[in-house]
Order: structure tokens, then sequence, then C-alpha cells
């Protein structure tokens, strides 16, 4: 089932036709999906529901009060990279009790912060943040839930930039310190051990790094068990890929499944945290056709939309799927959606066939997660719109940025 469908060549978002959201809202934009989101949150959640678990989504995909609040409801929790995130949270009316904290670098302060609403766990991803953490928690007369992150050193399979779990890459506390950083956490005061977490990266489309990874992880968790230190529960990251042009990647419940049956009946609760597998389905980003132009070697869709907006395209070479909000019977040719931003990586997808004009509307799929939240205001571009549907209804999610808001909080010289 996509929430996203064609009635009568036009495109709709649920019971919203998004060429009259376009027209009320403006463009560009981001439409989310109520549906969707909750849809993929059950998958997840329904997927280990006889096994004790939380699902933590992962808030730096798409962190709109709205989306936040729209899990919250369900009783998602969250994986948090900062004090910022955690507000956010809060005021969506998460619970705190729900919050993981992963993250290379926190400030004394957002430890602070965290331990004063009493989050759920610590994701420490290093032996002096552990020590910097044992101090605040003392200092404040708390103790702090922790869980080490530890980094496996398997290959993710994905694009190097969101590949996570490499010993190269700069998360997490390598396999071979991870059982002296323990004992360390275990005999700190100000501290208590709960859990193991993972990340190995993201977009991941097959099973088998995951099963690397757990594998791994779940040899400490026996080793630690032999020095007397148990271990609560077992935080698998997010990383669950999904469809952006024909990947096939696990169904939640294949994933689960492959894991549940790897832990071998051992009593930790596992922990989840997808981003990507939740939001980026949820989303679309719809732009429109500012003018066509051609040279003798191609054609160009100049579009409203560009890099600022949404990022992905430029950074990973990302793709993801252009439609036409309005499908036609006319012929097709094949255009570089790019955008009005100084930039030669200033594009939405290349080489795409489409039957287009100017003033058409053009929606690029599978930008509800890491979209909005990477935008900027570069070339003072203010950012865009957001808009969730719920059925036939719409809710502007996100006011669209003034041209004020572009230099607020900037000041002249006396
Ligand atoms: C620690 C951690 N957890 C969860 C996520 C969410 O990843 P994804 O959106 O791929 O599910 C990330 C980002 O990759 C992460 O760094
Ligand atoms: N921003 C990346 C994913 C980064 C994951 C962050 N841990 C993307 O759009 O694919």
């Amino acid at each position: 089932m996509d929430y996203f469908s064609y009635q009568d060549d036009a495109l709709f978002a649920e019971d919203c036709d998004v060429a009259q959201l376009a027209k009320v809202h403006g463009t560009p934009l981001y439409i989310y999906s109520r549906a969707t989101l909750e849809r993929h949150w059950h998958a997840f959640n329904n997927a280990v529901a006889e096994h004790p678990h939380l699902i933590c989504y992962a808030v730096k995909a798409n962190s709109n009060l709205a989306v936040l609040n729209v899990l919250a409801r369900l009783g998602s929790g969250f994986d948090i990279v900062s004090g910022g995130e955690l507000s956010r949270v809060l005021k969506a009316g998460g619970d705190p009790q729900k919050v993981v904290f992963s993250g290379v670098g926190k400030t004394i302060a957002e430890m602070e912060q965290a331990l004063q609403v009493g989050i759920y766990c610590f994701n420490v991803e290093s032996s002096a943040e552990l020590e910097q953490l044992n101090e605040v928690a003392g200092r404040l007369g708390k103790v702090a839930p922790v869980s080490l992150r530890i980094n496996p050193d398997v290959d993710a399979g994905t694009h190097p930039y969101i590949s996570t779990g490499l010993k190269e890459n700069k998360f997490g506390i390598a396999m071979d310190e991870a059982d002296t950083v323990f004992a360390r956490a275990a005999a700190l005061p100000h501290l208590h051990v709960k859990g193991v977490d993972c990340h190995i990266g993201s977009q991941l489309t097959e099973l088998k790094p995951f099963l690397d990874a757990m594998d791994r992880m779940l040899a400490l968790i026996d080793r630690l068990a032999n020095q007397g230190i148990v271990i609560e529960h077992f935080d698998v990251g997010g990383g669950l890929g999904v469809t952006y042009n024909g990947e096939t990647p696990p169904h939640p419940d294949a994933y689960a499944a492959a894991l549940l049956e790897r832990l071998g009946g051992r009593p930790l609760k596992l922990i989840f945290e997808p981003g990507r597998a939740i939001a980026a389905n949820a989303g679309v980003f719809v732009t429109q056709v500012l003018s066509l132009k051609e040279n003798s070697d191609k054609r160009f869709a100049i579009v409203d939309g560009a890099m600022n907006d949404l990022i992905r395209p430029s950074l990973y070479s990302a793709w993801q799927n252009i439609i036409p909000v309005q499908q036609t019977d006319a012929a097709t040719c094949a255009y570089d959606i790019v955008g009005p931003v100084c930039e030669t990586g200033d594009f939405l997808g290349k080489d795409r066939q489409l039957a287009i004009k100017a003033g058409d509307l053009l929606a690029v799929r599978s930008s509800g997660a890491y979209g909005f939240v990477m935008s900027s205001n570069y070339n003072s571009r203010p950012r865009v719109a957001e808009v969730m549907v719920d059925g036939d209804k719409d809710v502007v999610v996100r006011e669209r940025e003034t041209i004020e808001q572009l230099w607020q909080g900037e000041h002249l010289l006396p």
C-alpha cells in the first residue's frame, strides 16, 4: 500500500490532491503522510511484539514536532544525538524514560540536561566520555544509566559517508578495548551499566552485516557475563534501508526474526533505532518547474527546489525517484533536474525521463528522512514549508520561513 499514488493521473498524498496542496501552501514543499509513518513504526513494533523491546525512532531523520508527536502517541521511544533533539522530543510529548542518547560528542550541558529529565540510557562512545559522564552524574547526585557503543568493525556495504561500523570510522569504542572499558564502567560509582549498542551504518539493504555485527556483540555480552557484568539490553542501532531505486531491503519482520534467532534465548531487551525506515518513504518533496533549457548536449529542467532544500542527491549522489504531480501521455525527454543554487552540484536528479513544461509540478519521492532536517539557508533561500496529511486533512506542521527570518539574530556594527 502506497499512500502516495495517482488517482486519475493526479498524485495524491493519502486523500489529498498534491497539486492542490502546492497551490495552497506554495512550493517547494515537503509533504508527510501520517498513515505511512504509523504503518512503518508498527512494522517494527509488531516484528518484535513477542520479545521485550523498545523502538527508539532516530530523531535526526526527521525531527519535525508533528512527526515526533505522531510517533510519541504510538508509544515510541526516541534516539537523540543532541540537547536540541531532546528538547524537541519533550516538546512533542515524548517520554524521556524512553530516550536513548547517542552521539560521538556530548557536551557537559547536554549530559546535565539528559540526567535532569531522566533519560533511559546514554550510549557512551569513548572512555573519555565515560569518565566525564560519571563526574557530571556524581556532581548532580545522580546515577547515569549507560550502554557502551562498540564499533564491531564490520563493513556495512553502504555509501562510505554513511558507514559507521568500521575501525576507521570515528564512532564507538573499538571491540578490542570493549572488555576493559566495560570493567571500568562497572566500577565507576555514578554509572549503572545497562546495555551495549552498535550502529554500523545507514541504508543497509542486506541482513548479513547486521548479523555479523550481532555475532560479535553477543560474543562480547557472553564474555561480560563471565566477568559478572550483567547486560540488560542490546541496542542494535538503526540502519535498515529503504527502496529508493529498486533496492529490496529486508522487511522489519525478516530483520527482527533473524536477530531473534541469533539471540538464541538470551534474556536481553532489544532496542531498535530506525530513522530512515520509518520516515523516508513517508514524505515527498514537491517542486515547480521554473523553466526548461537545452543545449546541444543536454536538457535541463530548472526547478524552484534546490540542494539547500534537499541535499542528498548532491552530497551522496543519492538517487531519488522524481515523478510528475500530473501524469500525461505526452512524449518524454531526458532532463537533469537542477535548482537555482550557484553550484554545479545543485541537482535533484540527472537524466530523468519526463514530459514537462514550465509551471509543472514534480514530486521527489522518499524525501521524508534526511530531507528538511539537512536543509539550509544557502544562497539566502528561506527554508520551505512542511505539511502533514492525515486522510483528507492537511496541516502546516512548519511554516515557510519569511525573508525577515533570514537575518533574525544578525546585527550591524555600531
Ligand atoms: C546511532 C544511530 N542510530 C540510528 C541512526 C538512524 O539510522 P537510519 O536512519 O539509517 O535508520 C543513526 C544514523 O545513521 C545513528 O547514527
Ligand atoms: N544523512 C544520511 C544518513 C546519515 C545517517 C546518520 N546517522 C542520508 O541522507 O542518507
